[in-house]
């Protein structure tokens, strides 16, 4: 299983084009990472909502870019009860960087996710974070070997799926932190039923993400209510008061 034969919508193809061309680091990263669960066990533990909150400058499916300092972003969605933060690195296609991620990280005290499109072992080495994400349909078959390299240096890798295959492939990976994708890289069309039909399929010892597309407190608790552990949210956090939006999302119990 790999991206190549898939059908892709052009935006995706240009940004798995420019994700095969970026390097690599030189020299192996050891993380001594923030416990991502125990971050969602203390919010959880307050009566809040556990939400990985985006600092997303941009995307394909954005209109404009936000350039406000991304660490003054961060930290009012900290402020505002974020759970943990994930950080676009892709430069391209996001209005993301390496050094945003390594600024962020220094400044909260919250586990960061590096939101990227690693492809390959040497791409994991060009920055540290609590936890790295590796898109399943992406990645194909080397997934588990990518799982495992992420592990030996410390990182937490949360694997995105958006179908009843990937997941399979991510659970026999040995994932422990699942994110289950709204929105279809295919054709960048976003559908809550997604998670809905596929969080049943995962082991409750698995800690299960509902990533894209959640915009308001009522798609909050519907993916509560689907089983979701935690909430990935970009767009609807980053249009507006990011302090204001992350606490409507953490507070709609
Ligand atoms: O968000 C995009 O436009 C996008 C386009 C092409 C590939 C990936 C893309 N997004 C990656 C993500 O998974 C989201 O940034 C993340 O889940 C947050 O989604 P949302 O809350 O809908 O911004």
């Amino acid at each position: 299983m790999n991206a190549s034969g898939d059908e892709l919508a052009p935006e995706v193809r240009a940004i798995l084009d420019a994700a095969r061309e970026r390097p690599g680091g030189d020299t192996r990263v050891s993380v001594d990472a923030r416990s991502f669960p125990d971050a969602v066990a203390e919010t959880a533990a307050d009566g809040r909502v556990p939400v990985i909150t985006e600092v997303k400058p941009t995307s394909p499916t954005t209109d404009g870019v936000r350039d406000d300092d991304p660490v003054e972003l961060a930290r009012e969605m900290v402020a505002g009860g974020a759970t943990a933060l994930s950080v676009l690195t892709e430069p391209d296609h996001f209005g993301g960087s390496t050094e945003s991620l390594q600024r962020i990280r220094e400044a909260v005290d919250v586990p960061v996710l590096r939101k990227d499109f690693v492809l390959r072992e040497e791409q994991l080495d060009v920055v540290e974070s609590d936890l790295v994400l590796l898109i399943a349909r992406f990645v194909g078959d080397d997934l588990p070997d990518l799982v495992e390299a992420a592990r030996k240096r410390g990182f937490q890798p949360l694997v995105e799926v958006h179908t009843r295959d990937e997941l399979v492939a991510a659970l026999a990976a040995g994932a422990d932190v699942v994110g289950i994708n709204n929105r279809d890289l295919g054709k960048l069309e976003v559908d809550l039923a997604t998670f809905e039909e596929l969080a049943p399929e995962v082991p409750d010892d698995v800690l299960l993400v509902a990533e894209s597309g959640v915009k308001t407190p009522d798609d909050v608790r519907r993916m509560r209510n689907a089983g979701a552990d935690a909430l990935l949210v970009g767009t609807a956090i980053m249009d507006g008061d990011v302090r204001q939006n992350t606490e409507s999302l953490t507070t709609s119990t």
